[in-house]
């Protein structure tokens, strides 16, 4: 599912290298300094891994770990670390993700949450459209009694330029099923603000 360094295509890399040295050099950098020679080379692979999201099926990761049990309390997987590019500037955003849901006959692998937390994460996205995408395929495949997606991120774009704010954070969500409902919502938000680790 993930591109491993040896997996990366050998023509996109060699096309992406090209233009980080022409982005380089309309920088205002030396692409041939000693110590940077390998850094068109090095920044287009970092570009794929980032990007990856694109060639993976996050339903069939989600498909491939469902199981029949009856449990149906709720299932929390809080603190999901995230990393993913906005789409307006591509720099980072970065932050968490807290994801519960109410098995409706099927529970799914834990770690296949962040998995697929990953696989939307790795695209260019904003913020409100990767907490659906996470929500929309999660109720989509185990289809559960309902679904609950709370994303915290800082935007690099705000950070580094722009606006320049160093402390604000974004929360966006989205609720489905069960969670629409008021006493089930609360529940879902006082687990993932406690302090248990
Ligand atoms: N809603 C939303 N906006 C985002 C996200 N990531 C970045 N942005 C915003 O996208 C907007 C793009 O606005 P523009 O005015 O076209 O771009 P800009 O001139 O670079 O804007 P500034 O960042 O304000 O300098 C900015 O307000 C960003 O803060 C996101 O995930 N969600
Ligand atoms: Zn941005």
């Amino acid at each position: 599912m993930y591109k491993f360094f040896e997996e990366y295509d050998e023509k996109v890399t060699e096309e992406l290298t090209g233009n980080f040295k022409n982005i380089i050099t309309q920088l205002g950098e030396n692409p041939t300094r000693e110590g940077i020679t390998d850094t068109p080379e090095r920044a287009a692979k970092a570009m794929q891994f980032l990007m990856q999201g694109y060639d993976c099926n996050p339903e069939e990761i989600l498909r491939k770990a469902m199981f029949k049990e009856s449990y149906s309390e709720m299932v929390v997987v809080k603190d999901i670390e995230l990393y993913s590019l906005c789409e307006h500037h591509m720099l980072p955003f970065f932050g968490k993700a807290h994801i519960a849901y109410i098995p409706n006959g099927y529970i799914v692998g834990l770690s296949k949450l962040p998995r697929i937390v990953d696989v939307f994460s790795r695209r260019m996205q904003v913020q409100e459209r990767l907490t659906d995408d996470i929500l929309e395929c999660i109720n989509k495949t185990i289809k559960p009694l309902g679904v609950a997606v709370v994303i915290e991120a800082q935007h690099m774009c705000m950070m580094m330029r722009g606006v320049q704010k160093q402390n604000s954070v974004t929360t966006t969500s989205g609720f489905r099923g069960q969670f629409e409902k008021i006493e089930t919502r609360n529940e879902f938000l006082k687990l993932i603000t406690s302090d248990l680790k």
